[in-house]
């Protein structure tokens, strides 16, 4: 039951587009899939017609997906070929790398990023240049959040579980771009999640509206001159969107709104905010969303940056007199056994950086700053458990790499038995040089297996493990 103080401010807003807007609860929810160009091109992955999937017009690699489509149960999912997400959520992270051609050069903040939405899309954007952090405030949510960028195979990322404000005692006019995806009173989402409805409140929209106040002004000075800040929620509520943004401009004149081409279906923002986006569930395939892009005076300056408390992190090089305490001469030799091509270059030459947490050890995206005094969930590319001689890769690691990084790989048709059993965990029968292979699932790199003896071990793992048959 939607609630009734509800009902009466969108008659108000809405007018005589009021009766579009209700009859829309009837329709089902329209869902959808983000393609990985991390892992495949497009079209490949169209060709295969494992889903009947239609483009999603303002999102790259963004479909929508019929209900008969099960593309959470499909190890597809698992090797992180896509991302589900709603329609509408996709926008905002779209308006934020518009026109950028990749990452190099980026800092890019996403400060409210659990589970990851728009994290895996702008790193996908990105195409494994620049840094991203994602931040989540929530230490649960921020777990789900390291997930879904390691499954998506992101090497560029730190994933950080911090307020606003800890992080923007830490960063200071140092980010080229940063995500404000909002907690809000999730309006837009009464079709798609009853909770949000039933915990609806006129204070709640109220009390969301002053904690937007308070996270936007962290990510107002963590922004650079000259840097883009895109604020988005999934709500209809004016006091959260357009209010939001009004009240952001006033405390804030070093900001404006850019003006930005709308995507079809795309309608203009409120009153005098009409430069900003509303995506209404009566005009587009998608539920309620608010989007606003905004950009602070200045020019980024070329490789500049901001203040950064701690300064950068340099990590350890292959060589460095530490390398040996932190397990790096093993990771190398476990690289040289594994890598293939240029894979040896990019995940083990001489230009990474290495980091050690316990016995775990990172490659740190290029021009990482310090996050010391941060907490840390993923501090770049995990790359496996460094032992006093020996070396065990990471899950990270595997869906990062492509099938030609490997010297060995096993491919496991997506329509068999074999891949559902890897994923629970099942060990196989198979023939080869002893070693590490890349398992992958039709060319999908999706976890490690160790072969010895005519038996693949499996490596998925076990938190991961599920039962999809
Ligand atoms: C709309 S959700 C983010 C969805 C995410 N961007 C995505 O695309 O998957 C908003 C997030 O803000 C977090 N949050 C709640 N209170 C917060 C606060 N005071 N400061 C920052 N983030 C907060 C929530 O835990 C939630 O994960």
């Amino acid at each position: 039951m939607l609630p009734q103080e509800f009902l009466e401010r969108m008659e108000n807003m809405l007018g005589e587009e009021y009766p579009a807007f209700l009859k829309s609860y009837d329709i089902a929810r329209y869902q959808a899939l983000r393609l990985n160009p991390q892992k495949g091109d497009d079209a490949s992955f169209l060709n295969r017609m494992v889903f009947s999937l239609e483009r999603v017009p303002w999102a790259e690699h963004g479909y929508y997906y019929t209900a008969q489509d099960t593309p959470g149960k499909h190890p597809y999912h698992e090797a992180g070929v896509y991302y589900i997400q709603e329609p509408s959520a996709m926008a905002p992270a779209a308006y934020l790398t518009q026109q950028m051609a990749d990452g190099a050069g980026e800092r890019i903040l996403d400060l409210c990023a659990a589970p990851g939405g728009k994290s895996t899309q702008i790193a996908a954007a990105m195409a494994g240049r620049g840094i991203l952090i994602s931040n989540e405030i929530h230490p649960a949510r921020a777990k789900i959040l390291s997930e879904n960028i390691e499954r998506m195979g992101i090497a560029n990322a730190v994933v950080t579980n911090e307020t606003p404000q800890r992080l923007a005692e830490h960063f200071s006019e140092y980010f080229t771009r940063i995500m404000v995806d909002a907690p809000c009173s999730g309006e837009g989402m009464f079709r798609k999640n009853e909770e949000a409805c039933e915990q609806w409140s006129t204070q709640n929209v109220e009390l969301c509206a002053d904690r937007q106040d308070e996270i936007l002004d962290c990510a107002a000075s963590m922004l650079a001159g000259g840097g883009r800040l895109v604020y988005s929620t999934c709500t209809f509520a004016p006091a959260e969107d357009e209010g939001s943004i009004g009240r952001f401009l006033e405390r804030h004149p070093e900001f404006y709104v850019e003006e930005v081409p709308l995507a079809e279906g795309m309608s203009h923002g409120l009153g005098e905010l009409s430069a900003t986006i509303r995506l209404w569930p009566h005009k587009l395939r998608g539920e309620g969303h608010y989007v606003a892009v905004l950009r602070k005076e200045g020019t980024l300056a070329d490789g500049g940056s901001g203040l950064l408390k701690n300064g950068y992190e340099n990590g350890l090089a292959a060589g460095d007199s530490k390398s040996a305490a932190a397990g790096i001469p093993e990771y190398l030799a476990f690289a040289g056994e594994t890598f293939a091509g240029d894979a040896l270059e990019k995940y083990a030459g001489r230009e990474c950086r290495y980091l050690k947490f316990g016995e775990q050890l990172y490659r740190i995206p290029e021009g990482m700053p310090s996050v010391k005094g941060l907490k840390v969930l993923r501090p770049g590319l995990h790359l496996g458990t460094a032992k006093k001689g020996r070396f065990e890769p990471s899950h990270a690691l595997a869906l990062t790499l492509h099938a030609a990084d490997v010297l060995h790989t096993m491919d496991l048709p997506s329509d068999g038995r074999e891949i559902r059993g890897y994923l629970n965990g099942e060990t196989f029968p198979a023939q080869g040089e002893k070693g590490w292979y890349l398992i992958t699932v039709d060319g999908y790199s999706t976890g490690w297996g160790k072969l010895a003896g005519g038996i693949m071990k499996n490596h998925y793992p076990k938190g991961l493990r599920k039962r999809l048959y």
